[in-house]
């Protein structure tokens, strides 16, 4: 497919120094330039372990993962060094992510110093000034460290880092998880606006159908480390065609009448 970003061929993952631990038993997915993908299952059934193999964090025993065109399977870390800029990351706990002992101001205008996306200083305090103003922060969160920010806040921080940086590519890890359910849907759309704003292709993990289906284009169902089923979300939620989508989908109680965040 031509307008591609990011795709796995028959990706296998293995734990344990033997190897012995198998996780992901032969993954195929594509993410498209602009695109949302979900990626749900239970507990253990590896969505984090792919996640990670895509921004190659872990290393594949088998199959292949490719980039924007280029084969980054076996990529050592100096080669994937100029891509890491381009997949970033938004976590479940901004917390451990951010680095306690840095402003705010730090956390954003460092890594553009550091990736010579900022000409100088003041050329990054202003980007990182725009980004925390848009992901709807006040300007004096940069002075602020990461502890005297709430849940929510945090989360912005959180997006604004991964998209300070221009990304082509974000995966989000159960991003919304630790929040309540109207910061939850606030950061849901903040993500959605921002990927469609910078045209960003977001893999969207959540063990929450709700949460996939109130931001993403198509999903994936991850099952024992297996594709249990995979397609645009309507058909997917409207008429799951496996057993095991149907028992998530059932063991979620959707509210009568929906909230409007949860429409598409
Ligand atoms: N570093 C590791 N060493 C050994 N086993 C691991 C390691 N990381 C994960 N696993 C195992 O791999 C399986 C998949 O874990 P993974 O975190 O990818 O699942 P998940 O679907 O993201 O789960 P959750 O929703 O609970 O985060 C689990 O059985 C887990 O125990």
């Amino acid at each position: 497919m031509a307008d591609t970003l990011l795709s796995a061929s028959n990706i296998e993952v293995a734990y344990g120094a033997a190897r012995n631990i198998k996780v992901l038993h032969g993954v195929d997915l594509t993410i498209a330039k602009g695109e949302t993908l979900g990626i749900v299952g239970e507990s253990g059934s590896g969505k984090t372990t792919l996640g990670r193999a895509l921004l190659r964090l872990v290393d594949v025993t088998n199959g292949t993962v490719t980039f924007d065109g280029m084969d980054i399977t076996r990529l050592g870390e100096t080669a994937m060094r100029p891509l890491r800029r381009r997949m970033q990351m938004i976590f479940q706990d901004p917390m451990s992510s951010l680095n306690p002992r840095h402003s705010i101001r730090q956390i954003l205008t460092g890594p553009l110093l550091l990736h010579g996306l900022a000409t100088d200083r003041r050329d990054a305090e202003r980007q990182a000034s725009k980004v925390i103003e848009r992901v709807g922060l006040p300007l004096t969160t940069l002075n602020r460290n990461p502890h005297e920010l709430s849940g929510g806040q945090r989360q912005r921080v959180g997006i604004a880092r991964a998209v300070v940086m221009r990304p082509d590519f974000v995966l989000a890890d159960e991003v919304v998880s630790g929040l309540d359910v109207s910061t939850q849907a606030q950061v849901l759309s903040l993500i959605g606006e921002l990927g469609r704003e910078m045209g960003l292709a977001v893999a969207f993990i959540s063990h929450d159908l709700s949460v996939i289906r109130a931001i993403c284009d198509r999903v994936m169902v991850l099952q024992g480390g297996k594709i249990a089923e995979e397609g645009p979300c309507g058909s997917v939620f409207e008429a799951p065609r496996s057993d095991y989508t149907r028992a998530l989908l059932d063991a979620i109680p959707l509210p009568d009448p929906m909230p409007g965040w949860l429409e598409r």
